[in-house]
């Protein structure tokens, strides 16, 4: 069995993949855009992409992709706590440039902002990605913000640890394949998400779509519009909601109903919520 990732090693993407997937083949690619291409090609059996994180929110990336070029599933969720430290190499120079993936730089903005105010952040594809450039330069001023197995496994100094602005920094990412697995981690919980598009012409569609919900007691866990790109203010929404026993049959219905009133569903997964550890 293949499972793709975003890489290189020492990604939290590859964090989880090496919890979920110890003896099997791990891909590592370049971008969240390369992995679910791969797994579109069939060249792996499950795809892992980052999809939300608690601080800084959904990975656009891997939801627009997944909407708009993929017709993967979405089999299973891992929930991990993200530690974030700065990597480099021990020196006086004051550092000019902090590498990293988006989503860890917004997860540290206000430790940099004060304690790096001179330093600019520069945007890579993945935090392991940030690490094994600085190390390949290490007679530049310049550090990664990226995790400890990184820091080990690109042989840098942690100058840093734990600069992630919220204690409860964590991330959810989605696997996507044909078949659901079991995986050997606690289980948090069980959730469907959906993927929405709302009738032009019917007022309040919003609210009458998520009145479906409202009315059978169906705890929604998130909403989130994303663009459809077909022209500005058109959306669609991605919507979470717990799957426990009392709403197995109602969500059918649910979803029902949303088909009467003319809404576009597509059901992105229906899935289990595992716990991985921090890294
Ligand atoms: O760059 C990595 O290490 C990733 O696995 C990507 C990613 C993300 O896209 O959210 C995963 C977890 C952290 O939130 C930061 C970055």
């Amino acid at each position: 069995m293949k499972v793709a990732y975003l890489g290189p090693r020492g990604s939290f993407c590859s964090v989880v993949a090496e919890y979920a997937f110890p003896t099997d083949k791990r891909c590592a690619y370049d971008s969240i855009i390369e992995v679910i291409e791969a797994y579109e090609q069939a060249c792996c059996d499950f795809a892992l992409i980052p999809i939300e994180n608690s601080t800084e929110g959904s990975v656009t990336m891997s939801i627009d992709k997944l909407f708009h070029d993929s017709k993967a599933d979405v089999v299973g969720e891992f929930t991990l706590p993200i530690s974030q430290n700065l990597l480099g190499h021990a020196s006086e120079q004051p550092l000019e440039l902090i590498y990293s993936h988006p989503q860890a730089l917004a997860q540290t903005r206000n430790y940099l902002r004060a304690h790096y105010p001179y330093a600019q952040v520069q945007v890579m594809p993945s935090t392991s990605a940030a690490a094994e450039f600085v190390q390949q330069h290490p007679e530049r001023p310049i550090a990664a913000v990226a995790n400890y197995q990184a820091a080990e496994m690109f042989d840098l100094e942690i100058l840093a640890e734990n600069i992630q602005d919220s204690a409860q920094n964590t991330t959810r990412f989605w696997l996507l394949g044909k078949d659901k697995q079991r995986f050997d981690l606690p289980v948090q919980g069980q959730k469907v998400s959906l993927a929405l598009t709302l009738p032009h012409n019917l007022p309040g569609a919003l609210h009458k779509a998520i009145s479906v919900f409202a009315w059978r007691d169906i705890d929604m866990t998130k909403i989130e519009s994303r663009p459809l790109k077909t022209q500005l203010g058109q959306y669609f929404f991605v919507i979470d909601v717990v799957n426990n026993k009392e709403n197995r049959s109602k969500i059918s219905f649910a979803i029902e109903e949303l088909v009467t009133l003319g809404v576009q569903v597509r059901v992105l997964g229906d899935y289990l919520v595992y716990a991985v550890d921090e890294v």
